[in-house]
């Protein structure tokens, strides 16, 4: 268990890396450092992790999420692995669980991406749910176990000079974190376009006149 050592900020995001061998210590977990490399290229705005390594043990990884959630205070959380139909891939049903909305398109949407990539994207059962309490709201989302996934659905396909081909899941993330009552999320356009409807856009701070 472990956090990023930035205090004093709104945005809190929750890391879950679901794997039986590398919580077990058969291999070093990659999908904690890829998630948070692709965050730290992404997000402008400042953020403080929290992230936790599990198996894939459904009552587990329930408990983590509403951990995250409404003690942590987690405005988003971002799991990877388990989603794929082997007996122990549980992430989907106890993301349901824990969820009192679901958004199935975010998990359309990764399907279309990952398909660019691998043919076996169908065999991705990931879910997105949004876990509301009285007085808090928490965007969940499954991403699949392979690392290299991870960049691959929070970006999206970009052809060679860089410009977007199918957009990635995160685009749409800010402005569904600002509709459940979270902080504003800015993005670096040249790695995520966040898309906000134009009366939702908030003007950039003027600078400091010295
Ligand atoms: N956390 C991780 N760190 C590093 N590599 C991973 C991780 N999770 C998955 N992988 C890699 O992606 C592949 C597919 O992931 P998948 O989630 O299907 O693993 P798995 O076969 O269910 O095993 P496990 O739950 O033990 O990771 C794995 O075989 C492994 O090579
Ligand atoms: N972008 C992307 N999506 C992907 C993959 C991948 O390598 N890249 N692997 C697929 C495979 S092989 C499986 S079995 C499922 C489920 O993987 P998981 O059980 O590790 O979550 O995700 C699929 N989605």
């Amino acid at each position: 268990m472990t956090s990023n050592a930035v205090d004093n900020v709104d945005l809190v995001i929750g890391l879950v890396s679901i794997s039986d061998r590398a919580s077990g210590g058969v291999y070093q977990d990659q999908g904690i450092p890829a998630l948070e490399d692709w965050l730290k290229s992404a997000i402008t705005t400042a953020y403080r992790v929290e992230t936790r390594l599990i198996p894939d043990e459904r009552a587990t990884i329930e408990a983590t999420l509403v951990e995250l959630a409404d003690t942590v205070g987690c405005h988003l959380v971002l799991t990877t692995g388990g989603t794929g139909p082997a007996r122990r891939d549980v992430t989907p049903e106890a993301t349901l669980a824990v969820a009192t909305k679901e958004m199935p398109g975010f998990g359309e949407q990764m399907r279309q991406i990952s398909l660019r990539f691998v043919p076996t994207a169908i065999l991705s059962r990931q879910v997105a749910v949004i876990r509301e309490s009285a007085q808090h709201a928490c965007l969940i989302m499954n991403l699949p176990g392979q690392p290299k996934s991870i960049k691959e659905t929070l970006e999206g396909v970009k052809d060679a000079d860089g410009k977007q081909v199918v957009a990635g899941i995160f685009a749409a993330v800010p402005y569904c974190i600002d509709l459940i009552g979270g902080p504003y999320i800015e993005t670096d356009p040249a790695v995520c376009q966040a898309f906000r409807p134009k009366s939702a856009v908030r003007p950039a701070p003027a600078p400091l006149k010295i």
